[in-house]
């Protein structure tokens, strides 16, 4: 790769771990390369939009706890080999930086996570190419790209696991899921629906099957509004962890749960990617933020 254009600096982060510093004309973030983990982005003159726990361990054999990390390829503890890193291997992996480059205002950086001897020994063995673009300005664009090297199908479950900062989860509504059918993962099997926005009373771990492609997160306290506008996704996960969940997990804080959810673009359980020989898949998400009246 050629020089970093000004608004790029490579830097040494906690726990020795590289990662890219975005200082552009509408837009900040700092994305490492240890999983191309987006941990911060805003728009200029802006207050961060993803939420990054204070307690995350920044280590090489664990995720970033917040920001977006990328599941993959599969999503939540592996089906049949529960000793294995939950969401798959993508977000413990170091990326490669393929590209860092001005366009307009804005800045794109492009990561790049291929198969190696251990992937290939692993519960998911299969030749692939995966590309991460992530365009930082007023808006925050990602696209993990996926390509099928092998000679057989393949398939695999995504997510772009996005940890949305709030001013607090119990006043905010979700908007665009009413009506939508989703298996809730603290309940039975069966999908349940509601025609109401989705608020917050308690722990929330949904997955929403065929969804649109918008979800607005309106932050009352905060008074803003982040939308999600997603392609390539059949699924949508919903998180926040409440008070027990976040107690008895390390890397959060005790208050941490009031301050985040997750929106997750996502194809995962049905809406999992089958990649023909050759063939790839994109999965896109778009983060815009608004002032809410
Ligand atoms: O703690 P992690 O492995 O990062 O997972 C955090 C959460 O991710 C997703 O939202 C899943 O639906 C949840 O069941 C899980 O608890």
């Amino acid at each position: 790769m050629s020089a970093l254009p000004p608004s790029i600096r490579l830097e040494s982060g906690p726990g020795g771990l590289a990662r890219l510093r975005v200082e552009g004309v509408a837009g900040e973030a700092v994305v490492y390369t240890h999983g191309a983990h987006v941990a911060q982005w805003n728009p200029v003159d802006a207050d961060p939009v993803l939420w990054l726990s204070r307690r995350s361990r920044f280590t090489r054999d664990t995720a970033i706890r917040g920001g977006v990390p990328i599941c993959f390829p599969w999503f939540g503890p592996h089906p049949g080999r529960p000793d294995l890193p939950s969401h798959g291997f993508a977000r413990l992996a170091e990326w490669s930086l393929l590209e860092a480059r001005e366009v307009d205002d804005d800045v794109v950086l492009a990561f790049r996570l291929t198969d190696t001897e251990a992937t290939r020994a692993s519960a998911w063995p299969h030749r692939f190419d995966a590309t991460y673009t992530v365009r930082v300005g007023a808006e925050l664009t990602l696209e993990l790209h996926v390509t099928n090297l092998d000679d057989h199908e393949l398939s695999y479950e995504e997510a772009l696991h996005t940890y949305l900062a709030v001013a607090d989860v119990r006043a905010t509504r979700v908007t665009g899921l009413e009506g939508t059918p989703y298996v809730d993962k603290l309940g039975g099997p069966d999908p349940v629906r509601s025609d109401e926005a989705v608020t917050f009373t308690g722990e929330t771990d949904r997955v929403y099957l065929d969804t649109g492609p918008i979800t607005i997160v309106e932050d009352v306290a905060g008074r803003r509004a982040v939308t999600v506008t997603k392609h390539g996704s059949g699924s949508t996960v919903l998180w926040n962890p409440w008070i027990e969940k976040t107690a008895a997990t390390a890397d959060l804080g005790d208050d941490d749960w009031t301050g985040m959810v997750c929106v997750e673009t996502a194809n995962v359980g049905g809406a999992e990617v089958r990649l023909a020989p050759g063939a790839s898949h994109a999965l896109t998400a778009t983060l815009a933020v608004a002032r809410l009246a």
